[in-house]
């Protein structure tokens, strides 16, 4: 595998393969990989001749006050991770290099951005938009791999894709991977890291709970009941406190207040400062 810190080499390997007539896959990560961006990984195999990963942990997206300085950040042990999984190509760009001085542009993509995460981190989604604009650009793959558990982030980047007319070759290019879950239910996560034992523990109240709300509302429950029932769990369980609790639509996000087949419960909730994401679809 070639580790590749500056975008003229990049240029030059991907065009290396390209010329070789073979297909190339993006799989965009911020690195303290587990075994969620490996499946990405595995799936972007399975579809394109060559894979390049990138590891880039993007200050654009993190909030004043998030935890940017604390992110974890374990490049040698990534890059061996990578290279097992038969990964080409490592793109892990200083941030000079992605955000040299004078940078001036933002990418920022409305509607889908603005609730959810969106309005409990404002301006992530800009953050994300902007560097995943750049990574595409930068790479040029034929498809690129993302995962459902930031089932919000990945609406973002196919909304950007589509308005800007992102060179593509197929329609469907942006591939969604369905959330890989420890063995307890928790949805996996590079700031799961981050918990106490305890916490770690309580945790898995999270998909839990959520499993319960999808399935009351499966069987009549009033949805707001249902979510409120939710956030009772999550509190009691030992999450400090929910973001939101939401049932929305899968496709457009906007709010549903009852039972649907496209319908998903999407949560964000803190415990011992750490705040976790999930997302479920209508049982
Ligand atoms: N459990 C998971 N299942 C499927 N995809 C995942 C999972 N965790 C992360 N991904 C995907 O991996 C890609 C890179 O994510 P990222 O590097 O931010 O890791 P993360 O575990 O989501 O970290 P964070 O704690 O920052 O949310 C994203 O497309 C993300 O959706
Ligand atoms: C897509 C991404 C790599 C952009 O920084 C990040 O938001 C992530 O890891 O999900
Ligand atoms: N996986 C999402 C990246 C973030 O929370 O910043």
């Amino acid at each position: 595998m070639q580790t590749i810190t500056r975008l003229t080499m990049l240029r030059n390997a991907v065009d290396g393969f390209r010329n070789g007539g073979e297909t190339v896959a993006l799989v965009p990560t911020m690195g303290a990989l587990h075994e969620g961006h490996l499946t990405l990984m595995r799936r972007a195999k399975e579809e394109a001749d060559r894979v390049a990963a990138s590891i880039f942990v993007n200050p654009k997206q993190f909030g004043a006050g998030e935890d940017l300085d604390a992110y974890p950040r374990q490049l040698q042990r990534d890059s061996e991770l990578l290279e097992s999984e038969g990964v080409d190509l490592l793109w892990a760009p200083p941030v000079e290099a992605v955000y040299p001085a004078g940078f001036a542009t933002t990418v920022s993509v409305g509607e889908v951005s603005e609730e959810l995460c969106g309005a409990s981190r404002p301006g992530h989604f800009d953050g994300v938009a902007t560097v995943v604009c750049k990574l595409l650009n930068q790479v040029r793959p034929d498809l690129a791999f993302f995962g459902e558990k930031d089932w919000q982030q990945l609406a973002v980047i196919r909304r950007m894709a589509r308005d800007l007319d992102l060179v593509l070759p197929y329609a469907d290019a942006i591939r969604g991977v369905p959330i890989v879950r420890e063995a307890d239910g928790l949805a996996m996560s590079s700031r799961n890291a981050y918990l106490s034992e305890s916490d770690r523990a309580k945790a898995a109240v999270l998909p839990a709970a959520m499993k319960q709300a999808v399935e009351a509302i499966a069987r009549g429950a009033d949805v707001a009941s249902a979510l409120e029932a939710l956030r009772a769990r999550l509190l009691e369980g030992g999450f400090e406190s929910v973001d939101y609790a939401e049932w929305r639509d899968g496709d457009s996000l906007a709010p549903l207040d009852r039972q649907d087949a496209n319908a998903r419960l999407f949560v964000a909730a803190r415990i011992g400062g750490t705040r976790l994401i999930d997302n479920m679809p209508a049982a």
